[in-house]
């Protein structure tokens, strides 16, 4: 993972750390499970939510804000319930998935509002150390409405964290972001999290999370689906059966050869070609070309099928 250095102010550590606990969470709405017995905890240092769209990611977010009350189980912050507990509101950020920011404010009055909600002893002092936190002070008293999409989203981060909380919810942080807003952001999250914060983001996209989080924690349809460390949930997302299309000068004499390779597990032949599946996604398409070079075939496709993301995460959801 890349180092990102940070600033001495954002560097220096905050006060206690703090732990959000789910102790078997459900939220259903009418007939629709949204977040089906998730437990987990959360401690300091930045935590991805990785899940496809729909997985609950926003429901188990709002749940941890305080904002929605769980069906059943229990959320709680340092032991204590979130749920309408203003005194876990003062604590807690959370920047959530919708840009509605008024465009005609600069990033200092929307973030000075935000620190008057907050009833701050002293709003003004806030709202400029939360701006400079997302180093975003140069371009403060512009209007919002000029902003690039980065620069607001850094402006909600500000207001989110305007009275100091322990720990920050994002909610899709990176949406619509091009890659240098990105990386502006993902270095952000990281300050946050080496000063002691809980950070929580959530995602849909796995190489967004590698980059950020050291933890991952997978949603597949409003369960938990794999838990641990982005080497871990990229084995299990790797690892996994592989199903490719081939297309051959001699497709008989190919699913015959494959059939010797390891790492092939089922060759299927049809008047379209050959259906291979294959156990390890890279030790195979290694292999192809060799194998098809030694029995005089050329090759003349190979088509990777079921990659999409919401197919590796059922297979998460089966393992
Ligand atoms: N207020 C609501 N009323 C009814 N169903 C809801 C409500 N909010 C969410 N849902 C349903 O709950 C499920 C989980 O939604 P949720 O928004 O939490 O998922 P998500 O992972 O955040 O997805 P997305 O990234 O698309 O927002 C979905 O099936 C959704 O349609």
């Amino acid at each position: 993972m890349t180092t990102i250095s940070a600033s001495p102010e954002a560097a220096a550590p905050t006060a206690a750390a703090s732990t959000l606990d789910l102790a078997g969470v459900s939220r259903w709405y009418g007939n629709v499970v949204a977040v089906n017995d998730v437990t987990m905890r959360l401690g300091p240092g930045v935590t991805g939510l990785l899940g496809p769209n729909g997985a609950g990611k926003t429901t188990l977010l709002h749940m941890m804000a305080g904002f929605l009350a769980p069906s059943r189980g229990a959320v709680t912050l340092d032991g204590e319930p979130t749920w309408r507990n203003p005194g876990v509101y003062r604590r807690l950020g959370l920047v959530s998935e919708r840009e509605a920011v008024h465009s005609f404010l600069t990033a200092y009055e929307f973030v000075l509002a935000s620190a008057k909600l907050h009833r701050l002893p002293d709003p003004e002092a806030a709202a400029r150390r939360a701006i400079a936190l997302v180093e975003m002070a140069d371009a403060q008293d512009r209007r919002i409405g000029t902003y690039s999409k980065g620069m607001r989203q850094r402006t909600r981060v500000a207001a989110a964290l305007v009275h100091d909380p322990q720990v920050l919810l994002l909610d899709e942080p990176f949406n619509g972001m091009d890659p240098r807003q990105r990386l502006h952001m993902m270095q952000l999250l990281h300050r946050l999290g080496d000063a002691g914060r809980t950070i929580l983001f959530s995602s849909h996209i796995l190489e967004e999370v590698e980059q950020v989080s050291g933890t991952v924690q997978v949603m597949v349809a409003g369960r938990l689906a794999a838990s641990g460390d982005f080497r871990t949930i990229r084995r299990l997302m790797t690892n996994r059966p592989h199903v490719f299309a081939v297309r051959s000068t001699d497709d008989r004499a190919l699913a015959v050869a494959l059939m010797a390779e390891v790492s092939v597990t089922g060759v299927e032949l049809d008047r379209a070609g050959l259906t291979v599946r294959a156990g390890d996604y890279g030790a195979f398409t290694r292999a192809l070309p060799k194998i098809a070079l030694a029995h005089g075939i050329r090759v003349r496709q190979l088509t990777p099928e079921d990659e999409s993301l919401e197919s590796v995460f059922s297979y998460l959801v089966e393992a």
